[in-house]
């Protein structure tokens, strides 16, 4: 019954604006959000927190499958609660992104947190930001995005995103950072960073997040999503 729910896929690179504008056409559809990024990020900071090697990976995968976790909507925003401990703030940092790309790379990590995210199908829709949403978790969904922009312009971003908050940040080793991160993802060996077969490729090195969000939702529209 699921599988007629519609999904709506968008992936891509660290910093290309998926979570951006995931969240946007979630709001306009009315539609659920699967962050599945956030799910490697807090399976990284629980096993770190434990102590546990990220080379471990039946250990890593335990956690990842036993995690404590839940998202507690506010007026501000969701929550994100690991283990009665709010780690909203803290599963963004960089860090915990290096954290999260480490323990992604381990094939029963991402066996553990499959149908964790398959859950997250259901009426009226799902908008899935990620990297394998297409290509593996949801390989039947009637729109796929594969969102990117030159790790420089993404590194941009991130600086400012970074500024704002008042956190400083080198933007050489920010670009440094993302290169590396997409090195990872691209290449490992399971569920690797591509497009899928399918996929509309969009570029928005030189596009608004109102451009690329309007783009989606023609592909929606053309669909007969809505
Ligand atoms: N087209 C755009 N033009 C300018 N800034 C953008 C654009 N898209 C996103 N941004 C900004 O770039 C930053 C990163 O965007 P976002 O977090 O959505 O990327 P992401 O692909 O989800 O990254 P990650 O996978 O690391 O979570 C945010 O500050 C966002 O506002
Ligand atoms: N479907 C996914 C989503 C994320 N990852 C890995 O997690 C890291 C953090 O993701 P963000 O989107 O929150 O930045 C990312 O670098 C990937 O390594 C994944 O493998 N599959």
């Amino acid at each position: 019954m699921s599988a007629l729910v519609p999904v709506i896929t968008v992936d891509g690179p660290s910093g290309a604006g998926k979570g951006t504008v995931c969240a946007r056409i979630a709001a306009e559809l009315g539609w659920h959000l699967l962050d599945s990024g956030a799910l490697y990020r807090i399976t990284g900071l629980a096993a770190d927190r434990r102590g546990i090697k990220l080379d471990d990976e039946s250990s890593v995968a335990q956690v990842a499958a036993g995690l404590d976790v839940r998202f507690q909507p506010t007026p501000d925003g969701v929550l994100t609660i690991l283990e009665g401990d709010d780690v909203t703030t803290t599963i963004r940092t960089e860090e915990v992104g290096s954290l999260a790309s480490q323990v992604a790379a381990l094939p029963a990590v991402r066996e553990a947190l499959l149908q964790r995210q398959r859950d997250f199908r259901s009426s009226p829709g799902v908008v899935a930001d990620g990297r394998d949403m297409g290509t593996v978790v949801f390989i039947d969904a009637p729109v796929k995005v594969f969102l990117t922009a030159s790790a420089e312009e993404r590194g941009r971003r991130r600086h400012k995103q970074l500024t704002e908050k008042g956190i400083s940040a080198s933007l050489p080793a920010l670009i440094e950072d993302i290169q590396a991160r997409d090195e990872r993802d691209s290449n490992r060996a399971v569920a690797p960073l591509k497009p899928a077969q399918d996929a509309l490729l969009i570029d928005s090195t030189s596009m608004t997040i109102d451009e690329v969000c309007d783009q989606i939702m023609t592909l929606v529209r053309t669909a007969g999503l809505i």
